[in-house]
C-alpha cells in the first residue's frame, strides 16, 4: 500500500514538473513533402508562444501533431508528460484550429453549452459566451455567423472549461481590430492565470505585442526560438535611413558593403532634388562610414533595429540562402 502510495505521489510530481509540451526528435512528412523534421521543442507553464513562419513552413503539421490528430513518423510528442490523447481527454487542453467547419443545426448557446458539459472542468456557461463576446448571437444558428463570429465561437469551444494549455492556429484571421483586441485581452487573463497559450500567427504584429516567446519555424524545423527582442537581434540588419540634398549616384549607393537592401524615394523637400535613401544593412557602422567616404552628406540619419516583421524575412532569406549557416546562427 505504502509503495504504491508514494509511487503514486513521485508520479505526480514527475507530471507536475513534466514541460507542458515536449516534442523530442520529430519528424513527419506526407509523401515526399518533409513537414516536420528532427523538431526539438519545450513549452513550460505560463509561457506565451507565438509559431512564426512562412507559408507551409509546418505551424498547422506540429500543431496537429501536438494534439494527436496526426501520428509522429519517428520521434516523441508528449503534454504534461502523457500522451496528447490522454492529456485532452483529461481536459487539460483547448485547442482552436483553422480546419473542421462548426456543428450545423443547432444554435451558438446549445453549441458552447455541450462543449462545456463534454470538459471535465467546464466553467459557467454565461461566463464562457460572455468572454467570448458572443452573448449577443447565443440564438443564432452556427451555419448563420459571419467569419469573425465563427472564430470567437471556436474560441468559446477552446475556453469551455479550465485548461492548462491553450492551442490557437491564427485564432485572429476574420476578426475585426476590436474583436481582436478583446481576444488578446482575453488570451492575456488566461495566460495570467498559468496557463500556457501556444499560437500560430502569419499577423507579426500579434507575436511582437502578445508573446512572450518566438519561435520561428522553417521548412519543419526551428530558425530562432527567444523573445520578440531577441529575434530581431539576431536578424543582425539594421535599418540606415538618411536624406541627401545632392543628386543621388544610385551605383555608388549600391555599392556600399554590408547591404541587403536599398529604396531611394523623393523627400518632398522644397528644393525638389532631395532623395530619402533607407538601407537595410548587416553592419550598419560599416554602412554609415562608406556613405561619408563617398563624399556625401546624410541628413536626418537614424539607425534602428529591424520590427519582427523585417527580422523574420531577413531570417528566412538568409536561411534559403544558406540553410546550414542560417540554422547554425539560430542555435
Ligand atoms: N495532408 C497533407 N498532405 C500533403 N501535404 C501536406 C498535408 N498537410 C500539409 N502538407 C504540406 O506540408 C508542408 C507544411 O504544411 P503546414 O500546413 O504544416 O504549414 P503551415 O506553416 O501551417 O502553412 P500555412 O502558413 O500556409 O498555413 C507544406 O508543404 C504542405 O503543403
Amino acid at each position: 500500500m505504502t509503495t504504491t502510495a508514494t509511487s503514486t505521489a513521485t508520479t505526480a510530481q514527475e507530471a507536475d514538473r513534466a514541460p507542458v509540451v515536449s516534442f523530442r526528435q520529430v519528424s513527419k512528412s506526407y509523401g515526399a513533402v518533409r513537414a516536420v523534421a528532427d523538431l526539438n521543442l519545450e513549452l513550460h507553464p505560463g509561457e506565451t508562444v507565438a509559431l512564426l513562419g512562412p507559408n507551409g513552413a509546418g505551424k498547422s503539421s506540429t500543431l496537429d501533431l501536438l494534439l494527436g490528430l496526426r501520428g509522429a513518423d519517428t520521434g516523441t510528442v508528449t503534454l504534461f508528460g502523457t500522451t496528447p490523447q490522454h492529456a485532452i481527454e483529461q481536459g487539460r487542453v483547448g485547442a482552436m484550429l483553422q480546419s473542421g467547419g462548426l456543428m450545423e443545426g443547432v444554435k451558438v448557446r446549445e453549441l458552447v453549452k455541450l462543449a462545456r458539459d463534454l470538459h471535465p472542468r467546464g466553467y459557467p456557461l454565461d461566463d464562457i459566451m460572455d468572454t467570448a463576446g458572443i452573448t449577443e448571437i447565443a440564438d443564432r444558428m452556427v451555419d448563420k455567423l459571419s467569419g469573425g463570429q465563427e472564430q470567437r465561437v471556436r474560441f468559446a469551444l477552446a475556453t469551455a472549461g479550465a485548461n492548462d494549455l491553450i492551442v490557437l492556429d491564427e485564432p485572429t484571421t476574420g476578426m475585426d481590430v476590436s474583436a481582436r483586441q478583446t481576444f488578446w485581452g482575453t488570451m492575456r487573463r488566461q495566460a495570467q492565470q498559468g496557463r500556457t497559450v501556444l499560437f500560430a500567427t502569419h499577423y507579426l504584429e500579434e507575436a511582437d505585442a502578445i508573446a512572450d516567446r518566438v519561435i520561428v519555424l522553417h521548412r519543419g524545423r526551428v530558425l530562432a526560438d527567444g523573445t520578440a527582442a531577441e529575434i530581431k537581434a539576431r536578424a543582425g540588419a539594421r535599418r540606415v535611413t538618411f536624406d541627401l540634398d545632392e543628386p543621388v549616384d544610385h551605383d555608388a549607393l549600391h555599392g556600399l558593403p554590408y547591404l541587403t537592401s536599398l529604396t531611394v524615394s523623393n523627400s518632398g523637400s522644397a528644393a525638389g532634388s532631395g532623395r530619402t535613401v533607407r538601407i537595410q544593412s548587416q553592419d550598419a557602422d560599416a554602412t554609415v562610414h562608406a556613405v561619408y567616404r563617398l563624399g556625401l552628406y546624410p541628413h536626418n540619419l537614424e539607425v534602428a533595429g529591424l520590427g519582427l516583421e523585417q527580422a523574420f524575412i531577413a531570417l528566412t532569406t538568409a536561411s534559403d540562402q544558406s540553410p546550414a549557416t542560417a540554422e547554425e546562427a539560430a542555435r
